[in-house]
């Protein structure tokens, strides 16, 4: 079973325009609304392959009350906290080469009260196997050690506790000892102090985590693929995309990818990386946030090599 945690849920527009303009009147050419939020993705990507996942997330007013509707549309089992603040509406601006430029709002403070009836809701779904995915930024009201407490609390009760967030929750979770993050290049950088260049630096970064307690760590490198680092374990894996239309979504759908497969063979990373990689890239070639189904992942078949080249240069820099 997996479960997904989304503290700051976002009802995610898409506006496609010709190009950039600042200071211009910019007429979009199309647009599309998804719901949002990181575990929100990972549980519609997951849904889209007819796996069910309950995603847990606060959603309050008539925005909330869409985002509940185009989640039950997605054909995702939703645990509502029901909250005074409406969610946030985050605004993704798509050029026709694939370049995106995102918006997003704080997103509404949640009371003490709401925040502990959250931690009840995922407490109360979980069974030892569990896998449980703490996803995204948090907003206002939830401290910044809320993925980190909730690692022990989870963990006593057989659950296997991700995280995938960034700036001040990700710092607290590190030294928690999580039993995945996924961090993006960015993250990773942030996480260990210090720039990193290479295939090798990313391996080493990965390796100073697991040192730190965490059991694997995932870390997405956009079109450079990805690394997965664990116990005896040292995986790069690539996906080809030849046209990317919208990466917003891709680290989100590649977590899917991984938790899918994982939670199933939870011995076999490389199955686990590729899986995860041909989520990643499929979720490239769609519009906005939306997720890809099966037919969609198996257009992008992935690569996992065994043995990587430290010195290669990340394009990402
Ligand atoms: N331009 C690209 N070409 C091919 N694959 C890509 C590209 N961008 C992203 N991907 C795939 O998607 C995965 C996740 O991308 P990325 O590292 O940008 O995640 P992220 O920053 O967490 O994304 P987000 O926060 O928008 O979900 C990558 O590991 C890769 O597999
Ligand atoms: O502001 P956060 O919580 O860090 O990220 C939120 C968000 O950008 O992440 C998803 C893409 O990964 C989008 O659905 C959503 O708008």
């Amino acid at each position: 079973m997996i479960i997904t945690l989304t503290p700051n849920p976002s009802l995610d527009k898409t506006l496609q325009i010709p190009r950039l303009e600042r200071g211009a009147v910019v007429r979009a050419s199309g647009g599309r609304v998804d719901a949002g939020g990181k575990g929100v993705n990972v549980s519609r990507a997951l849904a889209a392959h007819g796996l069910a996942s309950t995603a847990v997330l606060p959603l309050g007013g008539a925005a909330g009350a869409r985002l509940a509707e185009l989640l039950d549309l997605a054909g995702v089992p939703a645990r509502v906290v029901t909250v005074a603040g409406e969610p946030r509406v985050n605004v993704t601006v798509a050029e026709p080469d694939g370049v995106t430029t995102k918006i997003n709002e704080p997103g509404p403070a949640l009371s003490l009260s709401e925040v502990s009836e959250m931690v009840d809701a995922v407490v109360g779904l979980v069974s030892p196997g569990t896998w449980v995915a703490g996803c995204g930024s948090l907003p206002s009201g939830v401290p910044d050690s809320f993925y980190a407490d909730l690692v022990p609390r989870l963990r006593d009760l057989g659950a296997h506790v991700v995280v995938d967030t960034s700036g001040p929750a990700l710092r607290a979770v590190l030294a928690a000892g999580p039993d995945l993050v996924k961090p993006n290049l960015e993250e990773l950088v942030e996480a260990v102090g210090r720039p990193l260049s290479t295939l090798g630096d990313v391996v080493s970064a990965a390796r100073e985590l697991l040192e730190r307690g965490i059991s694997t760590v995932l870390a997405s490198l956009g079109a450079d693929g990805a690394v997965l680092v664990s116990s005896g374990v040292c995986l790069y894996g690539t996906a080809r995309v030849s046209r990317p239309l919208s990466t917003v979504g891709a680290g989100d759908a590649l977590l899917a990818g991984y938790l899918a497969h994982i939670s199933s063979a939870p011995a076999d990373f490389g199955g686990a990386l590729a899986n995860a990689l041909s989520f990643g890239a499929a979720a490239t070639s769609l519009p906005g946030s939306r997720m890809p189904g099966p037919d969609e992942v198996a257009a992008f078949p992935a690569t996992v090599h065994e043995r990587l080249d430290p010195s290669q240069k990340l394009s990402l820099l």
